[in-house]
């Protein structure tokens, strides 16, 4: 179980501290027998090594039972070279971890229909998970700059995949609607991109080991437009890296805010990195305005997914649920609750 596994905690830049501060109380409450250790990564990892992912921090997170992240990001650190950037630590942690699996679930938390941009009828049915491909695609393809023939500068990112990654990432998107309601809707532009088409021929093959999944397909762009027409529409979605990457901060607003969404980045073997979907927020960092519970839900993730501590999970999420019920509310929920105060009702409901 949980007894003496190690925790590497990364909390990184920005209001990353401020939210996996939170978590580690929550985590601490429930006196699970965790052991944690914590390194520098972001711009914080630049500052202490003159580079985002430290070797150590690096070896750390390779020999824990789980990560638990915060977030990174600095705008002092973006006009670095793109290797020495601090996204560059979550980066080369999902490719050297080969968690390749992200798990970015959006439910409506009762009582934050009202914090939710749409309608409180459209808002409540939201119960969906996005299943997006962490290790491929244009993040990870050959990149950079040059100059035309004509002298004009140009940029380049190439989006790739190859049917390995397409079937393994396809796999955990079936396996994950066969554990929920079902309906698993593959998201892609295979009207345009080649890969795309790759995308959805691959799907359709693996589709064939699960007949009890309804398998849809979704244009991208038509999926970001029925996601706030009709999210209550979707189970599990299934997608590549960068179209995960939009349509999952477009989900946390249907739901409320980006500060209540957390996520699972697994390996091949239930490893994984776990961190809220949101950045470093330098725009409320240090002012006590963070919302802590998607950090706090990334905790109760690792322990569902990677410690088989799934009653502790339940009590987490029971938790978050029960604080929101109380009123407690941060700034971006319409509230006035610092990320501490947040912190404080979780525990007082754990
Ligand atoms: N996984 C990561 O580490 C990660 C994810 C996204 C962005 N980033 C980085 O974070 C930096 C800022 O990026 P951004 O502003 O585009 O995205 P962001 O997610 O940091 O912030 C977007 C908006 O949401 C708000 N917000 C985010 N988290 C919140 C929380 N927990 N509670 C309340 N409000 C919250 C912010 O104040 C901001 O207005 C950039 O350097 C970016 O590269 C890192
Ligand atoms: C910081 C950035 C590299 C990252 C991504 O694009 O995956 C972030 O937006 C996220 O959603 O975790
Ligand atoms: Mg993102």
């Amino acid at each position: 179980m949980t007894h003496g596994k190690l925790i590497a905690i990364l909390p990184g830049d920005g209001i990353g501290p401020e939210v996996t501060a939170e978590a580690r109380r929550v985590l601490d409450a429930l006196d699970l027998g965790l052991v944690f250790e914590e390194a520098p990564v972001g711009g914080a990892g630049y500052r202490a090594s003159g580079h985002p992912l430290p070797d150590a921090t690096l070896a750390l997170a390779k020999r824990a039972d789980a990560v638990l992240f915060g977030a990174v990001g600095d705008p002092e650190f973006d006009s670095l070279e793109r290797a020495l950037r601090p996204e560059q630590a979550i980066l080369g942690l999902r490719k050297n971890l080969t968690t390749f699996a992200n798990l970015r679930p959006a439910k409506m938390f009762a009582g934050l229909e009202d914090a939710s941009t749409l309608k409180p009828e459209v808002a409540n049915a939201i119960d969906l998970v996005i299943v997006r491909e962490l290790n491929g695609d244009v993040y990870f393809g050959a990149k950079g700059r040059g100059t035309t023939d004509a002298g004009l500068r140009e940029g380049h990112d190439l989006m790739r995949y190859d049917e390995s990654e397409v079937r393994r990432i396809a796999h955990v998107g079936f396996q994950t609607a066969a554990k929920r309601r079902g309906k698993l809707c593959s998201v892609d532009k295979a009207n345009v991109l080649e890969t795309s088409q790759l995308w959805r021929d691959v799907v359709i093959e693996v589709a064939a080991e699960y007949p009890q999944i309804e398998l849809t397909h979704m244009y991208v762009d038509n999926a970001a437009m029925q996601l706030v027409r009709n999210p209550g529409a979707f189970d599990t979605i299934v997608t590549g890296n960068l179209f995960g990457d939009i349509l999952s901060d477009q989900a946390s607003m249907c739901v409320g805010s980006i500060g209540m969404l957390p996520s699972a980045s697994l390996d091949a073997h239930g490893k994984g990195l776990y961190e809220p979907i949101h950045g470093s927020a330098p725009d409320i960092a240090g002012q006590g305005k963070a919302n802590p519970c998607a950090a706090i839900l990334s905790a109760a993730m690792m322990l569902r997914h990677s410690l088989d501590a799934s009653d502790a999970a339940d009590r987490i999420e029971a938790a978050v649920s029960a604080a929101l019920a109380t009123g407690a509310r941060t700034p971006d929920l319409g509230g006035t609750a610092t990320t501490r105060a947040m912190g404080d009702a979780v525990l007082a409901a754990l």
